[in-house]
């Protein structure tokens, strides 16, 4: 039998709660295709990744909740086709047991309007925006962005945040393909129509938050579809206004991890603040019975990410902890 000591330290080792994540399903009922750079994309196998993960998350007992880092749907989903196969990944989302996060992404964008597709992903954002905070123990909090806030995607063509998106690309990406990144030179290649920034309101709703969070202790882990560090991610996958969203996350210590998408192969990076940012390998690029999702477990000083197959398993130590 173990001493008092040994089972106090076998106590200490159990996560404070655990949450699962995917990313990038991108389904639509099609065949086989590729990227624009040539990787494989398979857009109907991509919900049997979503089946096997939710059956794991089940399986595990133990997960508080999921959060999907976006894009569930194809841009290449005929658009007749669009509702029923946002509802039909929603739908094996749902059959978790528990609470599901979802999160928009530009694809997602493609096929609905941002109006008709909050509701269907339960997102509860005001005035069409998506991005929330949620609390699921008193310790942590999560803070959800809305990486299209101001987005030449999504919106109506007429809706200033369209207009505000149309100029900006206009004067950062000279190229009349607003999506090809030709002639930008490093960072500069972000300023892509398949991008988006974070706005002035949701900036200040962001400190707001941090600095709650600050007053109660809370350490903060951040979830958006588009990544947050260079490090961690193509130039071509950037948020627009990466840079000013951290300059807000960097006036404060509270924040460990930054969660996202977009940038399927994936990544992962600690930046000069010591906080980590992990980009999350696509379920749309796992060939037939390959597999990429996973869980983190949270801990007081760090974060586990336990990932399935293409999905890499990722220790994420905070700073000033021994042997990190
Ligand atoms: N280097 C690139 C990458 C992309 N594009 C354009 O973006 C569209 C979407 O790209 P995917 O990665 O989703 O295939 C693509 O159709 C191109 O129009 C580009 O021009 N240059
Ligand atoms: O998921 P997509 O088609 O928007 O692709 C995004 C690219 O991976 C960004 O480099």
């Amino acid at each position: 039998m173990g001493s008092t000591n040994e089972s106090a330290s076998a106590q200490e080792k159990q996560p404070l709660f655990s949450f699962g994540i995917i990313s990038d399903v991108q389904y639509a009922d099609i065949p086989d295709g590729r990227s624009f750079i040539g990787v494989p994309r398979y857009y109907r196998h991509s919900i049997l990744v979503l089946q096997r993960a939710v059956q794991n998350w089940n399986h595990h007992k133990k997960l508080k909740f999921v959060i999907n880092l976006g894009d569930i749907v194809d841009g290449f989903c005929p658009k007749d086709q669009s509702l029923n196969a946002v509802k039909k990944v929603v739908n094996e989302f749902d059959k978790f047991n528990g609470p599901v996060y979802h999160l928009i992404g530009n694809h997602c964008l493609y096929n609905l309007p941002r109006k008709q597709l909050l509701p269907l992903l339960k997102i509860p954002g005001v005035d069409d925006h998506a991005y929330f905070d949620f609390s699921p123990i008193p310790e942590y909090r999560f803070v959800v962005l809305d990486g299209y806030d101001v987005s030449a995607i999504g919106w109506p063509q007429d809706h200033p945040k369209t207009l505000e998106a149309l100029n900006f690309l206009h004067e950062k990406n000279p190229n009349s393909e607003k999506n090809s990144p030709s002639g930008l030179v490093g960072l500069e290649r972000r300023f892509l129509m398949f991008n988006g920034a974070v706005g002035k309101e949701q900036l200040e709703w962001l400190d707001g938050v941090l600095q709650e969070a600050s007053n109660l202790k809370q350490k903060v882990v951040i979830c958006c579809h588009l990544p947050l560090d260079p490090g961690t991610s193509s130039p071509e996958a950037l948020l627009w206004n990466y840079d000013q969203v951290m300059d807000v996350i960097h006036a404060y210590n509270c924040v460990k991890l930054c969660l996202a998408g977009h940038d399927h192969k994936g990544g992962c990076s600690i930046d000069s603040h010591g906080i980590h940012h992990r980009t999350l390998e696509a379920a749309l690029e796992c060939p037939s019975g390959r597999d990429a999702f996973g869980y983190v477990d949270v801990y007081d000083d760090r974060l586990s990410l336990v990932g399935t197959d293409r999905m890499h398993s990722t220790d994420m130590c905070f700073k000033l902890q021994a042997n990190c």
